[in-house]
């Protein structure tokens, strides 16, 4: 293998916490010459706070080394979805959306806006009802994981979700979130309410998620850096979004690892019951493959 796609939450570390041998096992792919690329679907944090995180953690990583589910979201919107100029987004999510968006000259409201941080009051009830608290320039609902999410930002996704041509994104859909070798509420249980809500009045609508699996942010990265896909592998933690990603992308292999969401009786279960196919080979650590060097 040449290069290898690294999941992040899960696999290098666990919260704020580095993996047991994750740093030692990068640097010997990369002393054997290997590209290295971190595909992580949180998208709290832009590549800029990846960076820092992994200078936090001491992980050597560069910011173009890095391929977050909210970098894939603003490039598809600028550059795939071209949204005109005039339009705007409805962020339910973290700076790290924000800060993507904004560098991608994408215009957006909601987010980490203090207002939306609050209780709702009569007159909010009445202003979405009506229409009149929407902004008239919102096209695109965009969910991620939110940290802050709140009743008033719900009902305004549904206000702008019920806009004729709306589109709904998602940075991700996964159900949990790895943190402190546990699993917590995921970038889907953010837009789980949505759906609830849309299909109650019969709304046709799903959000499109431009994170793992996505296979337009594996085309993206395949463009980015060149990758030969026969000789990639994709090391993850998530039978539904790293290796199905690797699957459906058509790489070399698939290493999955135990120390985020997938357990191994996952993968015996998965194999079995033909569900999500599991990885080319797994490893209780990323720290093992010294071991096997
Ligand atoms: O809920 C989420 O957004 C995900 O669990 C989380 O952030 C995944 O990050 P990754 O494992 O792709 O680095
Ligand atoms: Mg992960």
């Amino acid at each position: 293998m040449s290069t290898f796609l690294f999941d992040c939450d899960g696999v290098l570390w666990s919260g704020d916490t580095p993996l047991e041998g994750a740093p030692e096992a990068l640097d010997m792919l990369r002393k054997k010459g290997k590209q290295i690329v971190f595909v992580t679907n949180n998208s709290t944090k832009s590549r800029v706070d990846c960076k820092k995180k992994f200078d936090t953690i001491g992980i050597a990583a560069s910011v173009d080394e890095i391929f977050g589910s909210a970098y894939s979201t603003a490039i598809y919107i600028s550059r795939i979805l071209r949204l005109p100029r005039d339009e705007k987004v409805f962020v339910l999510g973290e700076s790290g959306i924000e800060a993507e968006l904004h560098s991608e000259g994408v215009s957006f409201i909601g987010g980490t806006d203090p207002d939306l941080r609050r209780d709702m009051q009569p007159s909010d009830y009445a202003g979405l009802a009506s229409g009149a608290a929407l902004d008239p320039a919102v096209t695109v609902v965009l969910v991620g994981l939110d940290f802050h999410t709140s009743y008033i930002k719900l009902a305004t996704a549904f206000y702008y979700l019920r806009r004729p041509g709306v589109r709904f994104l998602a940075t991700n859909v996964d159900a949990t979130f790895p943190h402190s070798h546990g699993l917590f509420p995921g970038a889907g249980s953010i837009s789980a309410p949505l759906i609830t809500m849309i299909r109650s009045v019969n709304l046709e609508l799903e959000p499109l998620p431009l994170g793992k699996p996505s296979q337009a942010m594996m085309d993206a990265i395949e463009g980015k850096f060149k990758l030969d896909r026969s000789r990639t592998c994709m090391v993850g933690d998530r039978l539904d979004t790293d290796i199905k990603f690797g699957i459906e992308g058509g790489l070399g292999g698939t290493l999955g690892v135990l120390t985020g969401v997938m357990r191994e009786d996952d993968l015996l279960q998965a194999g079995k019951e033909g569900r999500e196919k599991g990885p080319s080979a797994y490893l209780e650590k990323l720290g093992d493959l010294i071991a096997g060097a």
